[in-house]
């Protein structure tokens, strides 16, 4: 059998490789445990704090030792990809991850997706407003929902086209809705928008492109 790699101090058969590295994982939905929504609620909370305190040593050192605590009891769980609940629960905000928008899918189909929410104080960028890079992490997923609903095939995002049109507010209820525009072959262009009300504040156009087979 031909080795390819090593993982933790294991090496890694090409069968297996297959099977982890080689082709997109299979995620399925998942219902998430009842306390993971608060979970996930509860450290964005602390990623807000951790961006917008201004600590005394003391209260620091004492938080950073109930932190270290915390990633330590956290620590034997951790699981391949795909096997948490991070990003598996749709009908969570942010899909029950901590890495997106904790935002809400209201419409999902192959006519398109929209999803609601506001941006955090944790996405801060400057003077009250959303930090430039977040909105791409918002449409990048958004694009690969929309491919996903449309029913084609697992793609990658080739290129992703942001227009800033007007301030992203936080702590502003606001819209993502978009839908494919047209599918080429391996390539699907997808167009979203991100909307306060009727005020337009960012729009994308991407190209997603249908992985070959064994492309991860
Ligand atoms: C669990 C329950 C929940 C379910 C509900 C949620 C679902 C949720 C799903 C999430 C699904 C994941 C979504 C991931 C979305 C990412 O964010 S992926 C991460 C960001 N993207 C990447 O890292 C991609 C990195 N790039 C690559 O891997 C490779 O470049 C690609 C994109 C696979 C393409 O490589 P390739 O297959 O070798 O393609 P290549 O032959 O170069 O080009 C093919 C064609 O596309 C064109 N093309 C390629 N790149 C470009 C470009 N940048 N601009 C213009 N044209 C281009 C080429 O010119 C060529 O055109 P033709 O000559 O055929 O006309």
């Amino acid at each position: 059998m031909t080795q390819h790699g090593e993982s933790a101090g294991e090496t890694v058969r090409e069968d297996d490789e297959y099977e982890h590295h080689g082709g997109f994982p299979k995620f399925a939905p998942v219902a998430a445990g009842p306390d993971w929504p608060r979970f996930v609620a509860a450290m964005r909370d602390l990623q807000d704090r951790a961006v917008s305190v201004n600590v005394p040593d003391d209260v620091l050192a004492e938080v950073s030792d109930r932190v270290e605590e915390l990633v330590d009891t956290l620590s034997p769980y951790i699981v391949p990809e795909g096997q948490s609940p991070s990003g598996r629960a749709i009908e969570l905000p942010g899909r029950g991850s901590l890495l997106m928008l904790p935002w809400t899918i209201e419409k999902f189909g192959p006519e398109g997706v929209r999803s609601r929410g506001v941006f955090r104080r944790f996405h801060l960028g400057g003077n009250g407003a959303a930090h430039g890079g977040t909105l791409p992490l918002l449409f990048d997923d958004m694009m690969g929902m929309i491919v996903h609903a449309y029913g084609r095939p697992i793609s990658r995002t080739a290129y992703l086209h942001v227009n800033y049109r007007a301030i992203t507010p936080l702590d502003t209820e606001l819209t993502v809705e978009g839908s494919v525009d047209r599918v080429e072959g391996r390539k699907t262009y997808v167009t979203a928008r991100l909307m306060h009300g009727d005020t337009l504040l960012a729009d994308c156009e991407a190209l997603m492109l249908e992985l070959l087979p064994g492309q991860a």
